[in-house]
């Protein structure tokens, strides 16, 4: 797809995150292009997908847009989500055509600041559209300056300062989107439609929804808590 469109393509859209880390059930690159080629055939507009692996999988299988990132911990380094250039450079090559990375205000692993990671990624891949992933009202804020070409929800009640909530934070993505500036993602703890339907009336951009449809073992835990605790069976 032409790269200045791909924004575009979005809009009202529905994304889905395939992912499974090392330790859970499906991990596995190949299950992750099936779960995105599932997506792909229930009308996402595009895929979020953790790892170069898994990237270049799924890209492989299905023709849709990929948002990509990499979660890697560095030692004493909070940031996660592709925290340095160097695993920008290796979702880049696997195919990604958005780059989404940590956008909070903790210190980056490498020592550089927000504003000269932005400025380097811009640097070395121009073509290529940036997911800026917060945690808050000022740290959305903050990567609009910056002109990223979307902020995503992704981290509120991830880090400490943020607000801690069961829910999806409608609230935040309501606010960012009233600035009219840089197109939001809603993202985090989304399960229903009616909180999808919900964000994108708020002024989202489009919805991003994962767990809630590619971690079975997460959304079976829900169907036996509630049928426990409706029947009074959980133990207490
Ligand atoms: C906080 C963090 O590391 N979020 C990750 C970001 O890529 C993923 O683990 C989430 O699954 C994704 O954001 C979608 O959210 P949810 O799975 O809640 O629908």
């Amino acid at each position: 797809m032409n790269e200045a469109l791909i924004i575009d393509s979005l809009k009202d859209g529905f994304i889905v995150s395939c992912q499974a880390l090392e330790q859970e059930p499906l991990f596995g690159a190949e299950l992750m292009a099936s779960m995105a080629v599932a997506a792909e055939e229930g009308g996402a507009v595009a895929i979020r997908a953790n790892t170069p692996r898994d990237i270049a999988a799924i890209k492989r299988k299905s023709a849709l847009p990929v948002i990509g990132l990499y979660k890697k911990h560095y030692p004493g380094s909070e940031v996660y989500i592709t925290p340095t250039l160097q695993e920008i450079r290796e979702i880049a090559e696997a195919g990604a055509d958005l780059l989404a990375f940590d956008a909070t205000q903790l210190p980056r692993p490498d020592g550089r600041s927000l504003q000269e990671f932005v400025a380097a990624i811009r640097l070395a891949y121009p073509h290529l559209r940036l997911v800026a992933d917060i945690s808050t009202y000022e740290e959305g804020v903050a990567a609009m300056a910056l002109g990223v070409d979307l902020v995503s929800t992704t981290l509120s009640g991830y880090t400490s300062y943020s607000t801690q909530q069961e829910q999806p934070d409608i609230d935040l993505v309501s606010r960012l989107a009233a600035l009219r500036r840089t197109p939001v993602l809603a993202e985090g703890r989304i399960w229903t439609p009616e909180e999808c339907i919900a964000c994108l009336r708020l002024g989202a951009h489009a919805v991003v929804v994962g767990t809630a449809i590619t971690r079975p073992q997460e959304i079976t835990k829900r169907f036996v808590q509630a049928i426990r605790g409706a029947l009074n069976h959980d133990g207490s």
